[in-house]
């Protein structure tokens, strides 16, 4: 399994003080920045793009950039993110009509390439593409909004994407997204996920220091 990494989702920061938020994550401990690009199509919110990314670099933030694309289509959006500087570029195989030209696309961009799937999209969906696959993002909620509530099928989903995973001997990444708090990160990094997404647990938390603790701490102990 990859080492364990928190990335807090900026859609639940203060958009007005951006750069700070990021900072302070960053500062109290997170190890990437999670970036959720709506388009109101594919998901019915609208959120930021690559000059928002870009402005986060400019900024001076050297974390990886995690860039969660909820759009449709996807490839025509790819170079631009991989140019503002996204370090791993992920999208859904509802969104793209051809997912393997997609990977192949983000990868000759110079950036990591993971696949998302919704709560009620079928594993299998990996069968073809999983060994091209740097990182898969299951997304514990339907996507389009923060703070919403764990759905409880995504353990045993995570325990069969972590068993497809470690029979192909790749290092590929198992990222879980939406509704990821404290006190349910441990029972989710002990079914098989070990890059952890979290927005509202994180920026709505008085002490991002220590939210940020608490979680890693669980997910220490889970995997121990
Ligand atoms: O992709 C997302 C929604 O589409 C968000 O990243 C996700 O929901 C995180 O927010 P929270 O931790 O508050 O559930």
């Amino acid at each position: 399994m990859q080492s364990t990494v928190i990335a807090p989702s900026i859609l639940s920061a203060n958009f007005a003080r951006l750069g700070e938020e990021v900072d302070n994550v960053l500062k109290a401990g997170a190890d990437w920045v999670h970036f959720d690009v709506m388009d109101n199509h594919y998901v019915p919110n609208l959120t930021i793009g690559p000059m928002v990314c870009e402005a986060l670099r400019k900024h001076g933030v050297t974390a990886p950039i995690d860039v969660h694309l909820m759009v449709e289509p996807v490839d025509r959006i790819v170079p631009d993110f991989a140019k503002a500087g996204a370090s791993l570029i992920s999208f859904h195989p509802e969104a793209s009509a051809h997912v393997h030209r997609t990977i192949q696309l983000i990868k000759s961009h110079g950036c990591q390439a993971g696949l998302v799937l919704n709560p009620a999209t079928p594993v299998d969906v990996l069968e073809w593409v999983l060994e091209d696959l740097d990182m898969v993002l299951l997304m514990s909620v339907n996507p389009g909004f923060g703070g919403q509530s764990f759905i409880p099928s995504a353990l045993e989903k995570l325990r069969r994407v972590r068993a497809m995973i470690d029979r192909s001997g790749k290092p590929i990444r198992l990222e879980i997204d939406g509704g990821v708090k404290a006190d349910n990160i441990g029972e989710i990094a002990a079914a098989g996920a070990d890059t952890f997404v979290a927005g509202s647990a994180i920026f709505n938390a008085p002490d991002y220091a220590d939210v940020i603790a608490r979680m890693k701490d669980a997910v220490a102990k889970a995997r121990a």
